[in-house]
């Protein structure tokens, strides 16, 4: 990690094995994109993206098949505006995204984009954004009901498998209002998994967790982008979790303003990074 040495003992971040990993192809290039909001009523405007490129001619590569990338700066830097814009849920001013070899711009039409995010993309948000009146269960098997390519055996089957996946297989038939927070974002993962997506875009997932949930979805996150190469784009204020990354793009007043590597993507262990911050906080 090329972060600044710290005066306090960050040394558990180098005891975990390290793993060698290969990136795929590029599954994310953007071109010269900008955006511009207008202020309803009024003339003004607030330009949030400012010729954003990340693409092969840039110090600012494009993002790979495989790739853990965390998106970091200071509030009002344009973070959600460009996580938005990755997920289709948010157009461009102007400039394109290349997802997975497909060109989204501001002439694609709503019906591509929404089938586009259905099949290829799964979203994760700090608040969990579930179905309140369906249980875990029936929130992660909605999105393959919509996309309807399963039978009922068959998603009943992957809904299940899912929620084992994310350590849930005891909560199945909980409402959300009955799980804990760190369970209820368990179950966003594994909702925004059911589609099998090679893009998953989260934005501040551990915001309104505790250490030990945050240490928990990290893990989680970690494991699922290493085992089923699903790429990550995460925003998040936690600089803590940065060791999580294979790379950091930092976005200032609308622009790419540094990026660092991270050789290995490196865990956190819950009782060490306790007694970090504790020495911290003193
Ligand atoms: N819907 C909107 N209408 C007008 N301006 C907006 C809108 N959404 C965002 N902005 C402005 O665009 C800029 C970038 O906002 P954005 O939310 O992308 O930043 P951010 O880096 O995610 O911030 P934070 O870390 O606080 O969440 C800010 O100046 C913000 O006020």
């Amino acid at each position: 990690m090329t972060s600044e040495p710290k005066d306090y003992d960050n040394s558990w971040t180098y005891r975990v094995p390290q793993i060698h990993k290969e990136l795929g192809e590029p599954v994310i290039t953007i071109r010269h994109l900008s955006k511009t909001y207008n202020i309803p009523g009024t003339d003004e405007s607030v330009k949030a993206l400012h010729d954003i490129h990340l693409a092969p001619d840039s110090e600012f590569y494009p993002i790979r098949r495989g790739e853990f990338v965390i998106l970091r700066g200071p509030s009002g830097g344009g973070k959600t505006t460009l996580l938005n814009i990755l997920g289709t849920i948010d157009t461009a001013t102007s400039g394109t995204v290349e997802l997975l070899g497909e060109e989204i711009s501001e002439i694609s039409s709503d019906a591509y984009l929404s089938g586009l995010r259905l099949r290829r993309i799964g979203f994760v948000f700090q608040t969990f954004n579930l179905l309140g009146t369906m249980s875990a269960f029936e929130n992660v098997e909605l999105p393959m009901t919509i996309q309807g390519k399963l039978g009922h055996r068959q998603r009943q089957e992957r809904a299940l498998m899912l929620l084992e996946t994310v350590g849930l297989q005891d909560r199945i038939a909980h409402l959300p209002s009955e799980l804990s927070g760190g369970e209820q974002q368990r179950v966003t993962i594994a909702r925004a998994l059911s589609n099998d997506p090679d893009i998953l875009l989260l934005d501040e997932p551990t915001g309104d967790l505790d250490t030990a949930n945050t240490i928990d979805i990290m893990n989680l996150l970690l494991r699922i982008n290493r085992e089923k190469k699903t790429t990550c784009v995460m925003v998040t204020h936690n600089p803590d979790v940065e060791c999580y990354a294979d790379r950091l793009l930092y976005l200032e007043d609308g622009r790419f303003v540094k990026q660092a590597v991270n050789k290995v993507q490196t865990p956190l262990i819950l009782e060490e990074y306790q007694e970090y911050l504790r020495k911290k906080d003193a």
